[in-house]
């Protein structure tokens, strides 16, 4: 089937793409999920092309892996473990059975554990050693940070609760700068960690825990954990009645629709939490039952590999217009590359294939001031994904969106239609002539024909981002599917932590650099020299 597309797309590679795109194609070439358009018509893909990437879904059997998925069953395959996150939002769904056990009671349970607390936090009844909390610090890294991160920035609108800080970099200006803004007798400390080992996160939750002692006399009292080591968090010296847990199918980068979203939960409410999650359910529910060539995550799965695998656009850019979305690219890195930056298929294999794209981006409008340049007339193919909103919520200031909106929607004309040497000519005649005006017309054209995707929904409410992460998540498991590997393993970061443990007392000192090689050896005595 590569062959075929690889083939099919050289038919189609010079192509104007441009002069395809009618009314008629915007209806065929766009999908809908709920409330929310995806649009791909302004793409070289074209209906021949589309079979055939549908075709690589059933070579692969993703409708089967699917429904393995959604079953519980072990499709973690390196690691013999199902992959439920799916589980955390099936909020009236059946019986979920792992290992002849049925999950969703305790799921539920610690849905309602994580209400309470988080309206005992918001309402006072669960107070500080003086007062009301005013602040939370959620001190996670990866999974256990990105999420809700990202997600209380997207939810902003909804935000009721205690002001939340977000600490995960092992750099002490992290967590100094946070713990600066915040008095110990009137914040929560959350540690989220799914393994409650990483080094990141338990250095800083020490040094929490250290300025917290200073200042209160229950140091403990207002710590709370999220984790699947229930033995770890209790040797930390947390509560039991503070702790919630979740099991390892649960996967880190897939974690803030359970535990991990308590600070979501205590930012905009139980209620606000719920409607996230029923988005993320309802994206579930559409993913599972639309025809293929219907299905959104798993048309946005195939736009990506026939922009990755078949033209060979390494990298693509994703591009919200909503400014809510700000931290979306970076969990997406997350999502996305971690999930499926594998070399190697599920048997063991080298990939004959490219891996997942480079993910990147910033919110419009203010990538269009620093790197568009790149995307409209550099050498290099650049898909884009814009995201946006029909409405914002600063109702006084719709007009300001409606200019957020003309732009987002004149970045994706401008990649299609590009500009031509003539009309470039037309556009300088008045202040060149001869050989300077070709020089100059030459400077101001813009290929086009360059590829762009648009997810468009009316407001980002937490339903709707519940959908819109849910969308991602099923892209990387359809992208996973088809290109043979495991999405939900991560081998490929314990290397360079089993090598910081080993330098760590190079660093300090403590060892010297034999055996090291001499790029970092001469590092070392260079920072050394400069007082690490
Ligand atoms: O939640 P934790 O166990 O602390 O893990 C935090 C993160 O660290 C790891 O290195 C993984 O690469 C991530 O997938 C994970 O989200």
């Amino acid at each position: 089937m590569w062959n075929e597309l690889k083939t099919h797309h050289n038919t189609v590679a010079d192509r104007r793409f441009e002069t395809l795109v009618d009314a008629s194609r915007a209806r065929d070439f766009s999908a809908q999920a709920g409330d929310m358009l995806f649009d791909y018509a302004k793409t070289n893909i074209d209906a021949t092309g589309r079979a055939l990437l549908v075709k690589l879904l059933d070579d692969a059997g993703v409708a089967d892996k699917r429904d393995a998925m959604f079953a519980g069953a072990p499709i973690n395959e390196t690691e013999g473990r199902a992959v439920l996150h799916t589980a955390l939002r099936n909020l009236d769904g059946g019986p979920i059975t792992v290992d002849g056990a049925d999950v969703m009671p305790e799921i539920l349970s610690t849905l309602d554990r994580m209400s309470e607390f988080a309206t005992s936090v918001r309402d006072g009844s669960f107070a500080g050693q003086g007062g009301k909390i005013t602040d939370v610090i959620n001190i996670g890294i990866g999974g256990s940070d990105l999420g809700p991160a990202m997600a209380v920035k997207a939810l902003a609108p909804y935000h009721d609760g205690p002001r939340c800080h977000f600490v995960s970099n092992v750099d002490p200006a992290d967590i100094a700068g946070v713990l600066r803004q915040c008095d110990p007798a009137t914040t929560l400390v959350i540690v989220a960690s799914k393994t409650f080992t990483t080094i990141e996160t338990m250095t800083n939750a020490r040094t929490a825990q250290a300025w917290m002692g200073q200042s209160v006399t229950d140091t403990g009292a207002q710590f709370a954990a999220l984790s699947t080591a229930e033995d770890k968090t209790a040797a930390f010296g947390i509560d039991p009645s503070r702790v919630f847990g979740f099991e390892d199918w649960v996967g880190g980068r897939y974690s803030m629709w359970g535990p991990i979203g308590l600070s979501l939960m205590i930012a905009v409410g139980g209620d606000a939490f719920r409607a996230f999650l029923r988005g993320g359910q309802a994206m579930d529910v559409h993913f599972k039952s639309a025809a293929w060539d219907e299905n959104v995550p798993a048309l946005l799965a195939l736009v990506g590999i026939w922009h990755n695998q078949i033209c060979g656009y390494s990298t693509r850019s994703v591009l919200p217009y909503d400014n809510l979305l700000s931290r979306l690219p970076a969990y997406l890195q997350q999502l996305e590359m971690e999930s499926n930056g594998k070399g190697v298929s599920m048997d063991g294999a080298d990939l004959d294939v490219n891996s997942g794209p480079v993910v990147w981006g910033e919110p419009g409008t203010n990538g269009q001031h620093a790197f568009y340049q790149l995307i409209h007339q550099g050498t290099r193919v650049i898909p884009c994904e814009f995201l946006v909103a029909a409405r914002g919520h600063e109702d006084d200031l719709h007009h300001q969106h409606q200019l957020l909106v003309a732009n987002c929607l004149a970045q994706s004309e401008a990649l299609m239609r590009g500009r031509d040497l003539d009309e470039a000519r037309g556009k300088v005649a008045d202040k060149f002539e001869g050989a300077e005006l070709e020089r100059q017309a030459k400077h101001r054209v813009f290929p086009g024909n360059r590829p762009s995707v648009t997810i468009a929904y009316p407001q980002l409410d937490p339903f709707m981002l519940g959908q819109i992460i849910a969308l991602y998540e099923h892209r990387v498991f359809v992208e996973g599917v088809v290109l043979g590997i495991n999405s939900y393993d991560q081998w490929g970061v314990e290397l360079g932590k089993e090598l910081a443990t080993a330098l760590q007392p190079v660093v300090e000192g403590t060892q010297g650099t034999d055996g090291k090689d001499g790029s970092t050896a001469a590092l070392v005595s260079f920072l050394q020299k400069n007082g690490v």
